[in-house]
């Protein structure tokens, strides 16, 4: 495999291309900066020489759409980690898939890939608990809350059938909605990313953790999906699909 890995000197950048080397792959790091050999390039002139099987990104919603649409024009397919995208750049992604093969995943960790499938049957196993989110990062993380914590919460939503509402910390005199579901944000340290689904009702309380505790594990399931999605014809595709493709 021949992977192009943007925003090469990031947190996750840095960490794939050392995953993707250390499975043998041609790895042809991109950047901003010219702390990696050859320098800040042209992303499209690098596609159009290099004819990647894939680019992996993980960087800014911004970029990450500017990669997309890069990818789209030399007809290479995307594999994309980056969270917090609002609804245009999100549109933007997905009109880019109309013509190359994208997918995109908050979270690349088998893991949590259960853990969404674990939430839709507490949800459905549960009715009329009380349902909280909680998710801890490292400080350097900018959007909030995280993506995997808006994924989980859809998935509260879908198992619902209905809309629940976010109810982001909370402040002063203020009882609990029956329906509303509590989100809590916290940034520290270096915490790799924690999720935690708490379910109380009926004198009981479940909760349900997922700790990343490297970022290789996001790192190699986003190389799971790029070898997936290589060759792979124009679409927008979901992380579930590699992994039940590997069951
Ligand atoms: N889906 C998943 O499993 C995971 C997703 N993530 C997501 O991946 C994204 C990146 O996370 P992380 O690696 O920690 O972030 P970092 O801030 O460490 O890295 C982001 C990189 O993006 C590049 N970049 C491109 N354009 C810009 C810009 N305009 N401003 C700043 N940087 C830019 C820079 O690299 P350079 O200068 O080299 O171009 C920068 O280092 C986040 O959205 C995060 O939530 C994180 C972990 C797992
Ligand atoms: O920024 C991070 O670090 C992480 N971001 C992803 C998210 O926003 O859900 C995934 C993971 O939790 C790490």
């Amino acid at each position: 495999m021949r992977v192009v890995v943007t925003g090469a000197t990031g947190r996750m950048g840095r960490t794939v291309r050392e995953a993707a080397e250390e499975r043998g792959w041609d790895v042809r790091p991109v950047s901003r900066s010219d702390a990696v050999e050859d320098g800040p390039e042209d992303l499209a002139a690098v596609l159009a020489d290099e004819r990647p099987d894939a680019v992996v990104d993980f960087t800014l919603p911004e970029a990450s759409v500017e990669t997309v649409a890069a990818c789209a024009e030399a007809g290479v397919p995307a594999v994309v980690g980056t969270t917090g995208f609002d609804d245009g750049q999100f549109d933007a992604l997905w009109g880019a898939s109309q013509s190359v093969a994208v997918l995109h995943a908050p979270n690349f960790s088998r893991g949590v890939a259960v853990l969404l499938g674990l939430v839709r049957e507490a949800v459905a196993a549960l009715p009329g608990y009380d349902v909280e989110l909680t998710e801890t990062h490292h400080r350097g993380k900018r959007d909030a809350p995280s993506g995997t914590a808006n994924r989980l919460l859809d998935a509260v939503d879908e198992a619902r059938e209905t809309a629940a509402e976010r109810v982001h910390g909370r402040r002063g005199a203020h009882l609990r909605g029956d329906g509303e579901v509590g989100v809590h944000v916290r940034r520290a340290g270096d915490v790799r990313g924690e999720h935690e689904v708490l379910f109380a009702g009926n004198d009981e309380v479940l909760t349900l953790t997922h700790r990343a505790e490297s970022r290789r594990v996001f790192a190699a399931g986003a190389l799971d999906a790029a070898a997936w999605l290589a060759g792979r014809e124009a679409g927008w595709y979901d992380f579930s699909e590699v992994l039940n493709d590997d069951a």
